[in-house]
């Protein structure tokens, strides 16, 4: 699947590794033997160009960081802003300030202009330097500001409300006729972006969220019926419960959005639960913030600003529950609730991610610097791929329960499949 070029790429690349435009990379490559591959993605891959749509010298490059924090955010400006620097030649780059917001010049802050000296050692503090926030932008006001501060280039780095915003700047500026290349850098812990195997952010959030439930688990071991409940991030995946739960080896349930549950019944959570104090006198419980929310009274749907539900607080819900159980049961247990949810997120890169990111970043701006738009970088089968934001819009990425991450959580938990 190509992705839209803002025209014929013409100056020279100063590089010296090229990428044909002409290779492609499919979505699947696992074939089934009564398969036909007919509806198969075939995408782009992401790589230098041996031609550039943007001459450096006079190219503008914008930089926004949008949606939740994510480790390794830093990092990607980094490796954006020195890519463009030192191997385009880019000299204006400029940070935009506060997420979406700071497109607005009524609302946002100047951008910054960015320096070797400015993001000399970001890379090494969690969060963004720019700062982020939620909530949308008048993509009309934020493109004629792009306009006026002759930005050619605008990397958006987010998660998915991110990207459609990147899409919906993408279009504005096609009909404003104005050639900006809207490129995304695809951010989020909850690792649920489509077409992206493993966004930046994930590994370090996992690393840290197993941490906590080693923690949890000492605190359940050495008591009697010593019970530890620990919440993690995972809004509508559960993919950092999954992995972190695989990292740790210590976890006896989990509970992800993916996967319905009933709490009351002989096959239930409750039961089982109870079982696993009878039998070992303690137990660790994990769950990913989107679960269990069929469970949970919410009429309202609250919203958050970038428009995604407020969930209603399983982990309160179900420590009530369990607490009322055994208190009905009349089996005395210490339970404990911990909530690590905003503390593993906010860290900066392990390496692994910080590889991610300088790798996501660096694609970035080579499809950028080709007059590419409209696109994310993207990564299957472990190659960078241009992923069309339209694309991206119409997919969701949640964990395959009949796949490996999930298969193995149960092998390690010991749990049932379900608990119906
Ligand atoms: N459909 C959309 N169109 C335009 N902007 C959007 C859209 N969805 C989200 N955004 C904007 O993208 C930014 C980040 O979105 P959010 O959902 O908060 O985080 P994330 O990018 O991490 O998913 C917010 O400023 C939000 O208003
Ligand atoms: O409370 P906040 O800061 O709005 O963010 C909470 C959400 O942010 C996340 O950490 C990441 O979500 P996004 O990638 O969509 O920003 C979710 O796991 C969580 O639901
Ligand atoms: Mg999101």
């Amino acid at each position: 699947m190509q992705v839209t070029t803002l025209g014929e790429a013409l100056y020279p690349s100063p590089l010296r590794y090229f990428v044909s435009d002409s290779l492609r990379l499919a979505e699947r490559i696992i074939q089934r033997p009564d398969e036909k591959m007919t509806d198969n993605i075939a995408f782009e891959l992401a790589g230098p160009r041996e031609k550039l749509f943007f001459d450096a010298k006079t190219t503008r490059a914008g930089i926004v960081t949008c949606g939740g924090l994510s480790p390794g955010l830093n990092d990607v400006i980094r490796s954006l802003f020195l890519e463009l620097h030192h191997a385009y030649g880019v000299s204006q780059v400029y940070g935009f300030q506060g997420g979406y917001r700071g497109l607005d010049p009524h609302l946002g802050k100047e951008p910054l202009l960015l320096t070797p000296e400015l993001v000399d050692d970001v890379h090494k503090k969690g969060g963004t330097f720019l700062g982020t926030s939620r909530g949308p932008v008048d993509t009309a006001v934020a493109v004629q500001n792009l306009i006026d501060k002759q930005i050619n280039i605008l990397f958006v780095v987010g998660g998915d409300g991110t990207q459609r915003g990147g899409y919906e700047l993408y279009k504005e500026a096609k009909r404003q006729n104005y050639p900006l290349a809207v490129v995304g850098v695809p951010k989020t812990i909850d690792n649920d972006i489509p077409f992206v195997s493993q966004t930046f952010g994930y590994l370090t959030a996992i690393e840290e969220a197993a941490k906590a439930l080693d923690r949890a688990h000492v605190e359940a071991r050495c008591v009697n019926n010593g019970i530890s409940l620990v919440k993690l991030m995972g809004r509508n995946a559960g993919f950092i419960a999954a992995g972190a739960t695989l990292a740790s080896q210590e976890v006896n349930f989990i509970l992800v959005p993916e996967v319905p549950f009933k709490l009351e019944g002989p096959n239930g959570f409750l039961a089982a639960l109870k079982k696993r104090i009878l039998d070992r006198g303690h137990a660790l419980v994990v769950v990913a913030e989107g679960a269990g929310q069929e469970l949970l009274q919410n009429n309202t749907q609250l919203k958050d600003a970038s428009g995604n539900i407020l969930l209603n607080d399983i982990g309160q819900y179900l420590s009530t529950r369990i607490k009322t159980f055994f208190e009905d049961e009349d089996i005395p247990v210490h339970l404990r609730y911990m909530d690590p949810s905003y503390l593993i997120r906010s860290t900066r890169a392990n390496a692994v991610d910080s590889v991610l990111c300088d790798l996501f970043a660096r694609n970035a701006v080579h499809a950028a610097m080709a007059g590419k738009t409209g696109l994310i970088i993207g990564k299957l089968h472990d190659k960078y791929i241009h992923v069309p934001s339209e694309l991206l819009a119409s997919r969701k990425r949640v964990m395959e329960t009949d796949g490996m991450l999930w298969q193995g959580v149960l092998a390690s938990t010991g749990q049932p499949a379900s608990f119906y």
